[in-house]
């Protein structure tokens, strides 16, 4: 199995045991130990090498009989052990030794698409349905983004059969934290808006009291929401775009918790909760290349794919190489 020196803990002790399948090393019960089973005998539970597991459970199996009843049978009665099954672990190609090969083609979807989108908007960008801010997808899909992308995380984790659902609350709830604090609320205004403030954006009314009642003063609105409240135009300043980061974000989000899903190659990818996932994704794929023709300056689409990528890129790629950090929030499993 193809696996870099630079594997972390978790995948290292998955990859032990697939090397063992690959190697034909079948464990024969008959010699061991009776006190010792070293296979599960009415339901065992093999989880991925990427399971919410902690590293020393990695192997992911469970037994869930007891083992104590098992192990007082005598020798010759115990039932026939199937071979130890290993976790369904899937080779890992590692790019740069930091992404999976394809950790790196899901990331890369989305830079992609908003320079497919900002090309066709330098080039000659079609007249569509989609160039209005108020067509459905947007004002009913991406307005509520974040909701939808729970409810869509939550049919995905449903019907897993991981051992730490609370591993997997603690990164949807960091993932929120971060949209969050982007895009409502940071201490104040959002951190969007702040960013668009302090690099010298303001919001400008109308004031009916000139004669035209056209001229324009400031308003003292600190966020986009309180512009848009007073009808003012929130302009000046570099307004990163709300849409790349939350398409780019929850994409990687759902993207990174399928992972395993995917690369298993089981019965749960066949499922309609995987289905779902994936309407949403090129949902908000569409949406992306919308953002990419019709909105937006190119680095603001930039800026709000930076801050996009943030969050999962720690959460997926860094911390899954520090032993500590991933027995606080887990690994996507199955
Ligand atoms: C074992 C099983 C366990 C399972 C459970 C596991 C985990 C779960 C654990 C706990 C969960 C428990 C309970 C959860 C239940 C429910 C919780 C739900 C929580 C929620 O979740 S509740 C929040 C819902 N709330 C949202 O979800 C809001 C999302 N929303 C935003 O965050 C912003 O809205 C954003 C970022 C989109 C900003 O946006 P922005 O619009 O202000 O700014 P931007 O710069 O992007 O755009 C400038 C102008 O360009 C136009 N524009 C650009 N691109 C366009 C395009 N493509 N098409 C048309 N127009 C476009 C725009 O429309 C705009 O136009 P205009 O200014 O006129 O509006």
């Amino acid at each position: 199995m193809p696996q870099n020196a630079s594997s972390t803990p978790l995948q290292e002790s998955a990859d032990q045991s697939t090397v063992q399948e690959a190697q034909g090393t079948v464990v024969d019960n008959s010699q061991t130990e009776p006190t010792e089973p070293t296979a599960p005998t009415t339901r065992e539970r093999v989880a991925g090498p990427d399971t919410d597991a902690t590293p020393n459970s990695s192997i992911g199996i469970v037994f869930e009989d007891s083992e104590i009843d098992r192990a007082l049978l005598p020798v010759h009665i115990h039932p026939p052990t199937p071979p130890l099954t290993p976790p369904p672990a899937y080779p890992r190609r590692y790019v740069g030794g930091l992404v999976t090969f394809e950790q790196l083609c899901i990331f890369l979807i989305y830079p992609t698409t908003i320079a497919i989108g900002s090309l066709i908007s330098i080039v000659s960008p079609p007249e569509s349905y989609f160039g209005l801010r108020t067509n459905f997808f947007n004002v009913f899909f991406v307005k509520n983004g974040w909701f939808w992308t729970t409810i869509t995380f939550m049919v995905h984790s449903i019907r897993l059969r991981i051992s730490k659902p609370s591993k997997l609350a603690i990164r949807y709830t960091l993932a929120t934290l971060w949209w969050f604090l982007f895009t409502q609320w940071f201490f104040g205004a959002p951190i969007m808006d702040r960013v668009f403030i302090g690099t010298g954006g303001k919001c400008f009314v109308n004031d009916p009291e000139t004669e035209s009642g056209q001229e324009r003063q400031v308003h003292d609105s600190w966020s986009s929401f309180g512009c848009r409240h007073v009808n003012g135009e929130w302009a000046g300043g570099h307004d990163i775009s709300g849409h790349c980061f939350l398409l780019t974000h929850a994409s990687l989000f759902l993207w990174y918790e399928l992972l395993p899903v995917i690369m298993e190659r089981g019965p749960l990818l066949r499922q309609i909760n995987t289905k779902i996932v994936f309407v949403l994704l090129a949902l908000w794929w569409w949406m992306l290349l919308m953002t990419g023709i019709y909105f937006h300056t190119y680095t603001e689409k930039i800026t709000g794919w930076l801050c996009g990528i943030a969050e999962a890129t720690i959460i997926y790629i860094l911390v899954p190489k520090s032993r500590m950090l991933t027995t606080l929030v887990g690994a996507p499993g199955v």
